[in-house]
């Protein structure tokens, strides 16, 4: 049953990146888990929504392995270029959108291909809370340890406080134009960004916080997908 009360959306589904932290053999998000690719779990988390649009996966240039996927030939998922950054391969994978037929006014959803373990009710929660949201905003997850903030030198300066700290995650949501706008306008000013958020951030936006399981982890160290796979095991 399709619950009317979630907007459609476009998923942007950023799958470049060579993995150089994970130091495998191949870019992580075609490491297996569970006996399938990463990026496989991950694409299947949007593949199936009622209320996708649809979904445009920005991929290497070069990629081999890609091909090599069954989904490879799913006519659901539109490829865009990936770039030197991130950022370069969210901002193409908008300009696809844009050709597909995507409004500026239309919802876009940028998830990373190496979270892999995002929960749909997470997704939908996301979905419901900003539906009518004036700015859009992300999944996050308040900070759990002390945290410090270090010196050159590699000692404590200070701790922080953690009550108004919170991981960005992904799937970051807002609306196409606006955050094509706000790329545009961060990569001209020279401001590098990590995510959507602080790109809307610098454009002088407020992006709302939503909660949501810190199982969605970005798949980024080696131990990070041992985890995962144990925890799957379960
Ligand atoms: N030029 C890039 C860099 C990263 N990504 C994607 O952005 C997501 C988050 O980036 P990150 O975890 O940093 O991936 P990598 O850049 O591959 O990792 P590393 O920094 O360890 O090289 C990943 O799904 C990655 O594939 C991308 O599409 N294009
Ligand atoms: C987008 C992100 O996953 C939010 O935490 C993070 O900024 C990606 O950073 P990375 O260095 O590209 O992994």
């Amino acid at each position: 049953m399709t619950d009317l009360k979630l907007p459609a959306f476009w998923a942007v589904i950023p799958a470049a990146g060579v993995g150089s932290r994970m130091r495998a053999d191949r870019p992580k998000q075609y490491l297996t888990l569970a006996g399938r690719s990463i990026l496989e779990h991950t694409l299947e988390c949007f593949l199936d929504h009622p209320h996708l649009l649809g979904l445009v996966l920005s991929l290497a240039a070069d990629d081999p392995y890609w091909p090599q996927l069954p989904c490879a030939q799913d006519p659901r998922i539109q490829r865009a270029n990936g770039g030197a950054e991130r950022v370069d391969s969210v901002f193409n994978a908008l300009l696809r959108l844009e050709e597909l037929g995507a409004q500026a006014d239309d919802w876009v959803l940028v998830h990373d291909a190496a979270r892999p373990n995002l929960a749909r009710a997470d997704l939908d929660n996301l979905l419901g809370a900003l539906a009518n949201d004036p700015v859009g905003g992300l999944l996050a997850v308040p900070a759990r340890d002390t945290l410090k903030r270090a010196g050159e030198d590699g000692r404590v300066r200070e701790t922080i406080d953690r009550s108004v700290v919170w991981q960005a995650y992904t799937p970051q949501m807002f609306r196409l134009g606006a955050l094509q706008h706000a790329l545009a306008d961060a990569q001209v000013a020279g401001v590098a960004v990590t995510d959507e958020a602080s790109a809307m951030e610098w454009a002088g936006q407020a992006p709302r916080l939503i909660e949501g399981r810190a199982d969605n982890l970005k798949i980024t160290r080696p131990e990070d997908l041992q985890w995962l796979a144990q925890r799957w095991k379960q």
